[in-house]
């Protein structure tokens, strides 16, 4: 993703009450149902949130659920506050949203096991070169941590138009003895499947362009809880 720096976003997100401070973040590892102030209510978390909107719509449609968005990036991070400062704006509460500027490589620092229940990637960035392969977010590397943090029988979603990905999350799930649940190679042209999608920026400009849209739902082996 080309990132487009954005002057301030550092000191904008750090102002936010909705964005739990890097050094924080910790602390609240098995206890993030009490930082929402909630009674308990499953988990679902987006890494690589972008913008917001596909975490912000799922957070209103699914208020009996908490949601937490991690992103890397301030300048893309920031964008997401404001989305949800413009809701809130014209009287749309959220009290079920969070959101963490956090690198994915730190989630067991910040996850219990068993704390998270559903895990959403979209689009997630292709890191093409294979010296990169380890940054791939549905990689192997990453599928391990997944597993340490999701609830028995919690999903992992996967959503990209990159077919090379889409085909290396495949393999590499099946390699990790992950169970595959769906796997569409064009998800808008099933009218079964794509019922309640929400589009995330990068789906809706992709498919805009005519890029069937893939999607995998799987679920890490049952041995491990
Ligand atoms: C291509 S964008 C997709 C954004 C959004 N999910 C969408 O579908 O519109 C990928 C996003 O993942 C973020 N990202 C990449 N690697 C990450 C990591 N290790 N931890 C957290 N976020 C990451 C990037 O900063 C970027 O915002």
């Amino acid at each position: 993703m080309r990132l487009r720096n954005i002057p301030g976003a550092r000191e904008e997100i750090a102002a936010d009450r909705y964005v739990i401070p890097e050094d924080l973040q910790p602390a609240l590892k098995g206890n993030w149902v009490g930082r929402f102030g909630t009674n308990p209510r499953p988990l679902y978390i987006e890494i690589g949130m972008g913008k917001g909107k596909f975490l912000t719509s799922l957070a209103q449609q699914n208020p009996d659920i908490n949601y937490i968005g991690i992103e890397k990036y301030s300048s893309v991070l920031v964008r997401a506050v404001r989305l949800r400062e413009a809701l809130e704006a014209q009287g749309t509460v959220l009290d079920n949203l969070l959101y963490l500027r956090m690198d994915a490589e730190k989630l067991t620092d910040v996850f219990a096991p068993a704390e998270v229940g559903r895990i959403y990637l979209n689009f997630s960035d292709p890191w093409p070169k294979d010296r990169h392969a380890k940054r791939r977010l549905p990689g192997r590397t990453f599928l391990r941590r997944y597993r340490q943090i999701l609830v028995p029988d919690g999903q992992l979603e996967f959503k990209t138009d990159n077919r090379a990905l889409f085909n290396f999350a495949l393999s590499e799930a099946e390699e990790e003895g992950w169970r595959i649940d769906l796997c569409t190679y064009d998800l808008h042209a099933d009218p079964r499947l794509c019922a309640g999608n929400v589009m995330t920026e990068y789906e809706e400009r992709f498919s805009a362009q005519g890029n069937p849209i893939c999607k995998m739902v799987s679920r890490p082996p049952a041995d491990e809880h």
